[in-house]
């Protein structure tokens, strides 16, 4: 078979104990293993080896993980491609078991007349859903306003709403002015950032909500309105209530119907279908034909995008702007999506061309995370792969920046 290099007869004889090696000779793997058998003194008499070649498992392991890992990639696919695929009239994707659920939670709450509460963090699509709510109702052939709470100056807030009347205050328009609700009469109103209106509007609102009517600021009439109110925000809105700065009042009239929109990151699925749409209507703006790379895609898919769907769009966004070669790499994408995550391809020899013009040591750096990243998924558990690299535990910890106990 060869020389072996790596001998544990000394150790046994040493430590009295067990010892394993795993050493390499001429390209298979072999496992010594030395048993110490003791004397009547207790003292080592003998070393038994036994020597067992491993290449083969050695080989099917990786082999298994290298097809579990096409499965997967393929699987991503063809999801992607599934006729099932919805592309909605408002550029929607759903495609994920959780959205098409939300989607038919949505299209089934839309043509009623109840207030909708439209909960989720910056960037899940809180308008878009809204907008479907109003295409989809009795009232799509009337208007549906907007509201941003956040982008009208407080002193403004009122006027803007409710509208106001001739001379209502300095700098009024002679005539007055319709407000916001007036301006969506017969149709919708979205509230979006409610959990930043001021505790006065909440109160305003209310009445609203209650009356059906709203009054000019200025004016003493009442002016019957028949709007729907859709709201959204990002806040929790019960702990607002917990802590007294959003109406509990306000809160149960509007939360009559519930929407969560899920962060991405717990609806991976949609995912591949976004960049695909997200790459098709940038690559129509810019005339280009940028593709990723499957381990791109990988990247993208394994990243867990804090900033949601807007986040997702604006990197691709900017990729289609800014790339000059038609497939876009793992080391074109931004540090915290890509180069981060061990997308890394050292053992398939396009290593190089993947990770792109890089400082030797950070390239380094990439390769032993990968490494040990790989060495994670062969063996299963850090103990095994620290074994197995002969480093210990908490270089792996600290080379992969994961928690200890994780
Ligand atoms: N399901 C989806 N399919 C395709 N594009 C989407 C989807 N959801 C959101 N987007 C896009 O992502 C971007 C952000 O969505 P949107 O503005 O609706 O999020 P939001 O939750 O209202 O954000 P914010 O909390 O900051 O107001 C928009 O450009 C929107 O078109």
């Amino acid at each position: 078979m060869g020389v072996f290099d790596a001998i544990v007869n000394p150790d046994v004889v040493r430590t009295g104990k067990k010892v394993t090696r795993v050493q390499n000779i001429n390209g298979r793997s072999v496992v010594l293993q030395g048993h110490p058998v003791f004397d009547d003194n207790g003292q080592v008499e003998l070393v038994v080896t036994f020597v067992r070649d491993i290449t083969t498992f050695h080989r099917m392991k990786e082999e298994i993980a290298a097809q579990k890992s096409l499965i997967q990639q393929y699987q991503r696919q063809v999801s992607s491609l599934n006729p099932e695929e919805v592309f909605l009239d408002e550029g929607m994707v759903a495609v994920s078991r959780e959205s098409l659920e939300m989607l038919h939670q949505l299209d089934s709450i839309a043509p009623t007349e109840a207030s909708v509460l439209i909960l989720g963090e910056t960037g899940v699509g809180k308008d878009i859903v809204a907008r479907r709510l109003h295409r989809k109702s009795h009232r799509s052939t009337k208007p549906f306003i907007k509201v941003d709470c956040t982008t009208i100056p407080e002193s403004l807030v009122e006027s803007e709403l409710f509208g106001y009347e001739s001379g209502a205050f300095s700098g009024a328009k002679a005539k007055g002015k319709r407000g916001l609700f007036e301006d969506a009469n017969g149709g919708t109103i979205f509230l979006d950032e409610i959990g930043e209106l001021s505790p006065h509007l909440q109160s305003k609102l209310l009445r609203v909500l209650q009356d059906q009517e709203i009054m000019r600021v200025g004016s003493t009439k009442a002016i019957p309105i028949d709007v729907r109110i859709l709201a959204a925000t990002n806040r929790d809105l019960e702990k607002s209530v917990a802590e007294g700065t959003f109406r509990s009042d306000l809160y149960y009239r509007l939360k009559v119907v519930v929407l969560h929109v899920l962060p991405l990151r717990e609806r991976k699925d949609d995912i591949l279908s976004l960049v695909k749409v997200f790459l098709h209507r940038f690559n129509a703006k810019y005339g280009k034909q940028l593709r990723l790379t499957g381990k791109a895609e990988n990247a993208l898919f394994k990243y867990s995008w804090p900033g949601n769907i807007r986040e997702l769009e604006n990197m691709i966004h900017g990729l289609v702007l800014a790339s000059k070669k038609p497939l876009i790499c793992c080391a074109d994408l931004p540090t915290e999506v890509g180069g981060d995550q061990g997308c890394v391809a050292f053992s398939s020899g396009d290593f190089l061309s993947e990770i792109g013009s890089r400082p030797l040591k950070e390239i380094m750096r990439r390769l032993e995370r990968a490494v040990i990243e790989e060495a994670l998924t062969l063996y299963g558990s850090v103990s095994k792969a620290a074994e197995a690299l002969q480093i210990n535990r908490t270089t792996i910890f600290r080379k992969t920046r994961r928690n200890h106990d994780g």
